[in-house]
């Protein structure tokens, strides 16, 4: 029988020498420049040799699926995202979306911790509610955070070789990333309803989304240029990334943030983790390229915060029934 291997459908970006004291500066170069032209022409891609332990992701998959498949209701009831009229910051926390047409998932979303003396109540700037089993869920995830952090970094410090600009425009904005640490859980076919599981299409809104995810197959769709969905599979050792909004617009729209979408048909429950590396709270996000006349305007631009709570007091998880989103639920 012809056996026909199946060509992954991103490019697959080896950044270990980002991360090795040794390599050289032409190795690393090579690498910004490919990083550069996936971030340009697809928006998606694969990042191997990205230095995260393999023992950790294995350690950050097995505790979400743990929570998702032993948590009772009242456990998630007691983490559940509160409004801001009843409290909460309507970010933080465990949150279920049925949505008939475009799918059902819950998440549990952690950010990076703020200033406990901030007394304003402002979408975002909660505490995050840890669970309470796993009991190792919130040190790992620490762990991985921090891993997590240092190398959203220095993909930004290669981007920022590619694109020929001064790398403090960009490390300066991100030196207290605000994280999105979120654990999601899709139900297996058996399990589910009356919705099918998924995420409704959107572009993630932040800078650059680390996705892990289980072994699942056919579940996650990215939208490619020619206006067909494919499948975006897991590839082992890798982390599936893309573009955000904002990265977007730092860049001019040069790098791409691009339509993606979960329809997960499976009959087992499927975990993923997106990691979404932010500006800091108070980055104030302008263009680092020239327009098409050479210049810059210093009316350009938009500070994170503005672009977090317009993205997250979108309320489409509260209304199963509104059609569009540019969110990343
Ligand atoms: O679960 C996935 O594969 C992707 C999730 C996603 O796109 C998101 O949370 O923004
Ligand atoms: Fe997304």
């Amino acid at each position: 029988m012809l056996h026909v291997a199946m060509a992954p459908t991103l490019p697959i970006i080896d950044f270990s020498p980002f991360l090795s004291a040794s390599a050289s500066e032409e190795s690393r170069f090579n690498v910004a420049k490919e990083l550069d032209s996936a971030c340009r022409e697809v928006g998606f891609f694969y990042l191997k040799g990205h230095g995260i332990p393999s023992e950790l992701i294995a350690s950050m998959l097995a505790n979400a699926r743990d929570f998702f498949e032993t948590s009772t209701q009242d456990e998630k009831d007691a983490i559940a995202i509160k409004n801001i009229s009843d409290g909460g910051d309507n970010a933080r926390g465990w949150l279920r979306v049925d949505n008939p047409e475009k799918g059902s998932h819950e998440a549990v979303d952690f950010y990076r911790p703020v200033d406990k003396h901030d007394k304003s109540h402002t979408t975002g700037l909660g505490e995050n509610k840890w669970p309470m089993t796993p009991a190792n869920l919130r040190a790992v995830s620490e762990t991985y955070i921090e891993q997590l952090e240092h190398l959203g970094r220095e993909v930004m410090r290669a981007m920022a070789l590619a694109l020929g600009i001064d790398v403090s425009l960009f490390l300066d904005r991100v030196d207290k990333a605000f994280w999105n640490l979120r654990i999601l859980g899709y139900e297996g076919r058996k399990s589910r309803s009356p919705a099918p599981a998924g995420i409704g299409e959107h572009t993630d809104f932040g800078i650059l989304t680390f996705l892990l995810t289980d072994s699942t197959k056919n579940s996650l769709q990215v939208l490619s240029k020619s206006g067909d969905w494919i499948w975006v599979d897991p590839v082992d050792g890798c982390f599936v990334c893309n573009i955000g909004d904002m990265l977007a617009e730092w860049t001019r729209n040069a790098y791409k943030s691009t339509m993606h979408r979960v329809w997960h048909t499976s009959d087992s429950l499927r975990i993923s983790i997106p990691f979404f590396f932010d500006p800091n709270w108070d980055a104030f996000i302008a263009p680092v390229l020239p327009d098409a006349k050479g210049g810059f305007n210093a009316e350009e631009g938009i500070r994170y915060k503005d672009k977090f709570v317009q993205s997250v007091d979108y309320p489409l998880w509260r209304d199963p029934l509104v059609e569009e989103s540019t969110t990343q639920w």
